[in-house]
């Protein structure tokens, strides 16, 4: 159940295909920045952003994934505990809002999500600068309200148009949740937990290696690289995420390990 001391920490993540925005609109949003030449993300990172939404005084922490299909086990594990997910497409991209279904079945699955027409989905057109329009604002609001009434905006965080609205209309619809008693979706193991700080196998090229790096400015960005051979470690994950503190304010993360430490090997 959501309450008014979980709400304080709130899990928000990005899904959608690979090159729609998600890591942009994060960037704009937490950094106010905008980068033409972005990598593609690989696996998963967050940053945090404190803000107050309706007098309500929260921190943000918001999970940008990798969209491409290759680098797909090394997002999912971690959905679960996720307070509300953004699903991204591109304006530009046809076949990014198409996929827009797919997102939401595998975040309901791997979230283990109970009714996903009740969990808080926001819906974000990116690209709205983009001179080759392909997917209309009545097809996407028309998506959205046949699949769950989900919010929808358009946004560019080239342009930084919408991409506060957006975020802080995240934050609302989780507050609703909870203060309607309508959360039951929420899973016990709530945001993954990062105060450990760098967890390594011995050699420094072990497969079952947790990198974690922040790096300083107002807010801390936090990568987590995955290695290769994800067989090795992926099983362990999941049942390895165990619940995080939740109503802790300021920038500290936790890995809640030891149970967490990656470090000792398959
Ligand atoms: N014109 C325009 N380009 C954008 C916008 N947002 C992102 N881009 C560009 O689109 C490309 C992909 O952006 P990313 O933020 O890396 O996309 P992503 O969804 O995080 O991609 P993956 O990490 O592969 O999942 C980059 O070249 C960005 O500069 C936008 O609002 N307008």
């Amino acid at each position: 159940m959501a309450t008014a001391n979980k709400s304080s920490l709130l899990k928000v993540i990005l899904l959608g295909d690979g090159g729609v925005g998600k890591s942009s609109l994060m960037n704009r949003y937490v950094a106010n920045k905008f980068d033409t030449h972005l990598f593609h993300t690989i696996g998963v990172e967050f940053l945090n952003k404190e803000l107050v939404v309706d007098g309500r005084s929260v921190t943000l922490q918001i999970w940008d994934t990798a969209g491409q299909e290759r680098f797909r086990s090394l997002r999912t594990p971690f959905y679960r505990g996720s307070d509300c997910c953004l699903l991204t497409f591109s304006l530009d991209d046809g076949q990014s809002f198409v996929n827009l279904a797919n997102w939401k079945k595998e975040f309901a699955y791997y979230a283990d999500v109970r009714d996903p027409d009740r969990f808080p989905f926001v819906v974000l057109g990116n690209k709205l600068d983009a001179p080759e329009r392909q997917v209309s604002g009545e097809d996407a609001r028309r998506w959205c309200r046949d699949n769950g009434g989900h919010a929808y905006f358009e946004t560019s965080a080239k342009e930084a148009t919408n991409v506060a609205s957006a975020f802080e209309e995240a934050v609302r619809r989780v507050l609703l949740a909870a203060s309607e008693d309508r959360a039951d979706h929420l899973l016990p193991s709530d945001a993954v937990d990062l105060q450990r700080k760098d967890v390594r196998g011995g050699g420094g090229s072990s497969v079952n290696q947790w990198v974690f790096r922040t790096s300083g400015g107002g807010s801390q960005r936090n990568r987590l690289l995955l290695t290769p051979d994800p067989a090795s470690w992926l099983p362990r994950l999941p049942c390895q995420l165990s619940r995080g503190h939740r109503g802790h304010r300021g920038h500290r993360h936790s890995l809640n390990a030891p149970e967490f430490d990656l470090s000792k090997g398959a």
